[in-house]
């Protein structure tokens, strides 16, 4: 009885890291996100800070949610702070703690599918005007948070249909930020362009036969030679990766995620068969900088071709260019003022950035680059190992708290800027 009334009172507490775990608890993992419990929370969390709120349905249970904290000058171009609301699946016997119970340790490490990737974001955008509404302070600018579903499933059931509405249209938006990742160091990261996905499958036809026949042209040997090639040129970039040349995010990645052959049997397959069709899968990031066109004719005449009995498709999950053509990526100089004061921003609370990246992976923020809106990814998560997709993800109170910080600088001073017209 006394612990249960024990475990109650944890739960009715009512603080920024409560807040946070309670919505790590909501499962909004792939492949059935609960995203109406999401929204929910995160309404409840809004309408106690006065917040507009809008939710739109631009595809059957993909919600995406708009809280608005309206400026003094609506007229200006408004800032926007993006997080998506879906998760990575988790295998729970794999973890030490269970991925959707948000058990927080001794030493502060919170652990849940999502504590860094992304809910830390979502949760940490509503503490930080929280605070700022406690200070009195008043934007002049008008300020944005999109929460999002779809993302990690590439976000074309979200923000792909979001950034082509008159609804965000409307929002005129000026700049916005979006999720970047931790950095087991002392600074912050941040990222100015994200690798566009493609999906490539080969396939090969081949002469069928006895398994103990040695003849030319099967489709295992037409496929094994694919392999081969595609391995060969992932060696060639990656060597310029080790070599120090380059970041892992700013060469052409390309791993196999599948093999699919052989004729099979009530015991796994049969084995003195020679299959006349074989597949494979790869997992493909093109950096701003790519040839889309090159590779796709490395792809037609050295990966599958014709001539090997080979076919392929490639899939382009999403855009690759601006629409005026410009790789999708956000300028950090002194040409973007929204860089610098967002620079200043994070040095106004003795932040460290370091040295702006590309993301090796994908998030949204290429929809709205494309729509040519400049966009800085960030997650203000320093001392913190890398753990996104990973077993056991944590984040611990002290940095989550920190974050908090962050973005009470961040908001205010970008939704103050004045300069920026565009
Ligand atoms: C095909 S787009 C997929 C987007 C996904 N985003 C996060 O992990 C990714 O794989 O990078
Ligand atoms: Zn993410
Ligand atoms: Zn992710």
């Amino acid at each position: 009885q006394q612990q249960h009334s024990h475990v109650e009172e944890e739960e009715e507490e009512d603080d920024p890291i409560s807040r946070f775990r309670n919505y790590l608890r909501i499962n909004t993992a792939h492949p059935s996100p609960d995203y109406s419990s999401a929204v929910s929370y995160l309404l409840s969390q809004a309408n106690s800070l006065g917040l507009q709120s809008r939710t739109f349905h631009f595809s059957l249970n993909n919600p995406i949610l708009l809280l608005t904290w309206l400026g003094s000058d609506p007229s200006l171009p408004s800032i926007l702070f993006n997080s998506h609301l879906d998760s990575v699946p988790a295998e729970p016997s794999k973890w030490t703690h269970p991925p959707f119970s948000a058990v927080k340790t001794q030493d502060g490490r919170i652990f849940a599918r999502g504590a860094q990737d992304d809910k830390c974001i979502g949760m940490q955008y509503l503490e930080a005007i929280r605070n700022l509404k406690a200070k009195n302070f008043q934007p002049t600018r008008t300020l944005h948070l999109s929460y999002v579903p779809n993302e990690e499933v590439g976000g074309f059931e979200g923000m792909a249909k979001f950034a082509v509405s008159q609804e965000f249209k409307d929002l005129n938006l000026g700049f916005a930020m979006d999720e970047g990742q931790a950095n087991p160091g002392e600074e912050f990261r941040v990222f100015y362009a994200d690798r566009s996905p493609w999906e490539l499958v080969i396939k090969a036809k081949g002469t069928p036969g006895h398994g103990s026949r040695m003849y030319d042209n099967s489709a295992m040997e037409n496929l094994m030679k694919s392999v081969d090639i595609i391995s060969r040129f992932r060696e060639s970039q990656f060597d310029v990766v080790k070599s120090g040349r380059a970041a892992n995010s700013e060469v052409i990645s390309v791993n196999p995620v599948y093999l699919k052959s052989g004729i099979p049997s009530p015991t796994g397959f049969v084995m003195n068969m020679q299959p006349s069709e074989a597949e494979a899968g790869f997992d493909l990031r093109l950096p701003p900088t790519a040839d889309p066109d090159l590779l796709k004719k490395r792809i037609a005449e050295e990966w599958a071709p014709a001539v090997r009995n080979m076919t392929y498709k490639i899939l382009e999950k999403g855009p690759l260019r601006d629409y005026l053509g410009h790789p999708l990526l956000t300028l950090t100089n002194d040409s973007n003022p929204w860089w610098s004061v967002f620079e200043e921003s994070i040095a106004a609370v003795g932040g460290k950035l370091s040295k702006p990246e590309i993301l090796a992976s994908t998030t949204d923020a290429r929809y709205l680059r494309q729509l040519g809106i400049p966009v800085v990814g960030f997650s203000p998560m320093m001392n913190t190992p890398i753990l996104l997709h990973d077993h056991n993800e944590f984040l611990k109170d002290t940095v989550y708290l920190n974050g908090i910080k962050v973005y009470e600088s961040i908001f205010s001073t970008l939704s103050s800027f004045l300069k920026a017209s565009q």
